[in-house]
């Protein structure tokens, strides 16, 4: 071969490289690129083995069902996928029903929209977002309210990801963001004028327990919103097919148990809420969440190829390719559990903290 077809073999083969690590690589919302994937606050050497460890809390799952273990095993979860979730998914780490003619950014953005406006939030109230994430929804839904957001996360490399977001979007004076259990908030009684959380207390062991955090630190008066993550009406524990589909989708999403959806109101009037509305969002007439997740797959195995070249050649921490293999496992499970209507991840519930305490008699 003459230096001429040699350089122009080299060039093709490195613009191929390029176009399939940069461009193919990025999700719809940029920010992050297949080559800065990493272990979060883990160090690249230690993936694989805090993976193994994530794998470990499923063998003693007593362990997941104490509130002392739990902030652990979801903090090792979220160093894990953070960046994959970031890379395929965007900058909100949830789900919403497809809307016609709408992007999927749009359609996120809606369903964030429509929780802050379910609050009934004036513009400069300062408000509560219960799991926070890399900041997706606070954003979307500071801009739209104008109200003040305060988020918390377990995991703090998410902070860091959350902030840097923030200000990035100028959104920094309306937004902040704060480590932390949401089992135990470090905030004071009364202090917030509403609280919304989107898909993360289905991480508490006890949702009574988050439920009560949230309660303490509202004013009287004042409106909670949550989508959770359930079972429905459709689910059967003596099917195998359901159990399996169940089964899955707490083991890729860290969930020390998923709960049925006739669990939620009971959990938050344990606690003192009087319930305002309560509502499966999954349901039709909207259309389904999950066929983002399916239409995905095609990018699903081209982000695989792409992180196990990655790995190979030292620029993704090797666990990535177990984490990614494990997620790529849970959008099945999910999809499943979307297709056949025994679960919804966005099972709404309206809550208010009563103006009086109930008195005592
Ligand atoms: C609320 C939670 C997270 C919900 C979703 C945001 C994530 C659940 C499953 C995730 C994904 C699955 C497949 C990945 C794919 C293999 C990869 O190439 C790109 C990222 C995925 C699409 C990833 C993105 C986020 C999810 C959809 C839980 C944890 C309570
Ligand atoms: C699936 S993500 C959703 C994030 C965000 N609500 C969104 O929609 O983009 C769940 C979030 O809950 C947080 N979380 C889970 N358990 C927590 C805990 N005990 N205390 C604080 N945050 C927690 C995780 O760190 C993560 O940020």
């Amino acid at each position: 071969m003459d230096s001429l077809s040699l350089f122009c073999t080299g060039a093709l083969l490195a613009g191929g490289l390029y176009w399939f690590v940069c461009v193919l690589g990025p999700a719809e919302q940029k920010g992050k690129r297949a080559v800065d994937l990493s272990g979060g606050s883990i160090s690249a050497e230690k993936v694989r083995d805090n993976y193994k460890q994530y794998w470990s809390f499923f063998r003693r799952p007593k362990e997941i069902e104490t509130a002392e273990k739990v902030p652990d095993f979801v903090d090792t979860f979220y160093n894990l996928v953070t960046d994959i979730y970031e890379w395929g998914w965007g900058q909100s780490f949830h789900f919403s029903p497809s809307i016609p003619g709408k992007s999927h950014r749009d359609a996120t953005r809606l369903h964030e929209e429509m929780a802050v406006d379910l609050i009934d939030v004036k513009p400069g109230d300062r408000i509560l977002d219960v799991g926070c994430g890399v900041g997706g929804p606070m954003r979307a839904i500071a801009a739209h309210s104008q109200a003040k957001v305060v988020g918390i996360t377990i995991n703090d490399y998410q902070v860091n990801r959350a902030r840097m977001h923030n200000k990035k979007a100028g959104l920094d004076s309306l937004c902040e963001v704060v480590c932390g259990n949401f089992l135990e908030m470090p905030f004071q009684d009364n202090s917030f004028d509403g609280a919304y959380s989107i898909e993360a207390t289905c991480h508490a062991p006890k949702l009574e327990d988050v439920y009560a955090e949230v309660f303490r630190v509202l004013k009287p008066g004042s409106l909670y919103v949550s989508y959770e993550w359930v079972t429905t009406e459709k689910y059967r524990a003596d099917n195998p097919e359901h159990v399996e589909v169940i089964q899955g989708i707490e083991r890729g999403d860290a969930l020390p148990g998923l709960r049925s959806y006739s669990d939620i109101a009971e959990a938050a009037k344990k606690v003192g809420f009087e319930v305002v509305k309560e509502k499966d969002l999954a349901k039709p007439p909207s259309l389904p969440w999950w066929t983002r997740l399916k239409m995905g797959r095609i990018a699903y195995w081209r982000n695989h190829v792409l992180v196990i070249v990655l790995a190979a050649i030292g620029i993704a921490p090797k666990g990535t390719v177990d984490v990614h293999d494990m997620l790529f496992k849970t959008a099945d499970y999910l999809t499943r559990g979307g297709d056949s209507g025994i679960f919804s991840p966005m099972h709404m519930i309206l809550l208010r903290k009563p103006k009086e305490a109930p008195s005592k008699s």
